[in-house]
């Protein structure tokens, strides 16, 4: 049985009361999520929140449930939706507070369970940006990365379990958001410039 994780009371009416647009971020390790997200960034003002660098800035804080973080990532396994959701909550509220204008939430939901008690929670995804991209594609990206990441998943052994536990937890995801109507599913094996031109015909439709 899954150990019992304690949530915090976290009071997010103002983020409710924004009411911005939400999308999701999904794809692979080394899929160009993060990548994307910049640009997005840079063209809509969105705030980006990704949940692997809330993860890693939890780690470096030193809290007690750090070093059973790093396990976690390091065996490219999933980190209970609880810990997860509620690290994204409270990041959500400090973008609220500096008058976001919307989010991009990359690299969750990993499972459908982790979208469908976001969208309970908090409020529903506008969009699902799917980056689609090869296993191959991913390995090659991951191991290029890992000349400078410094991350402690960005290796040979690692990104073979990563890409596993997306195969069978985070493939689902795609599929429950298609019967939905909000996927948006991206060719991302091209080039960076040529991946944000398909994203922009998207993200033009809402963010005039
Ligand atoms: N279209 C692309 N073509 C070639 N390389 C790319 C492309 N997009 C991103 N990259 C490179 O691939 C690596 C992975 O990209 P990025 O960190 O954006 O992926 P990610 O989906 O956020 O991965 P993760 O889930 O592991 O955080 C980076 O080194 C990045 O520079
Ligand atoms: N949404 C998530 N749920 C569970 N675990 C997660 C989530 N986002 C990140 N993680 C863990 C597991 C990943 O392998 C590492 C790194 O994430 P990344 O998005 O690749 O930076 O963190
Ligand atoms: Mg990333």
């Amino acid at each position: 049985m899954a150990p019992t994780v304690e949530r915090k009371q976290i009071d997010i009416t103002p983020l409710k009361k924004a009411n911005v647009p939400i999308i999701f971020i999904v794809g692979g390790p080394g899929s160009g999520k993060g990548t994307q997200c910049e640009r997005i960034v840079k063209k809509y003002g969105l705030s980006h929140l990704s949940s692997g660098d809330l993860l890693r800035d939890e780690v470096k804080s030193g809290s007690a449930r750090g070093g059973q973080l790093t396990k976690i990532m390091e065996a490219g396994e999933l980190v209970p939706l609880e810990v997860v959701l509620d690290l994204v909550k409270e990041a959500m509220l400090k973008e609220v507070a500096k008058g976001s204008k919307g989010f991009l939430i990359d690299g969750y939901p990993r499972e459908v369970k982790q979208g469908d008690q976001f969208e309970a929670e908090i409020m529903p995804a506008r969009l699902a940006l799917y980056f689609e991209v090869a296993e191959e594609t991913l390995v090659k990206r991951c191991l290029k990365r890992a000349e400078t990441s410094g991350r402690v998943d960005d290796n040979a052994e690692t990104i073979k379990k990563r890409l596993k536990t997306f195969m069978q937890s985070t493939t689902p995801v795609v599929d429950h958001y298609a019967k939905k109507g909000k996927l948006v599913k991206i060719n991302a094996e091209g080039g960076v410039d040529e991946i944000f031109g398909v994203v922009q015909q998207h993200l033009d439709k809402i963010f005039k």
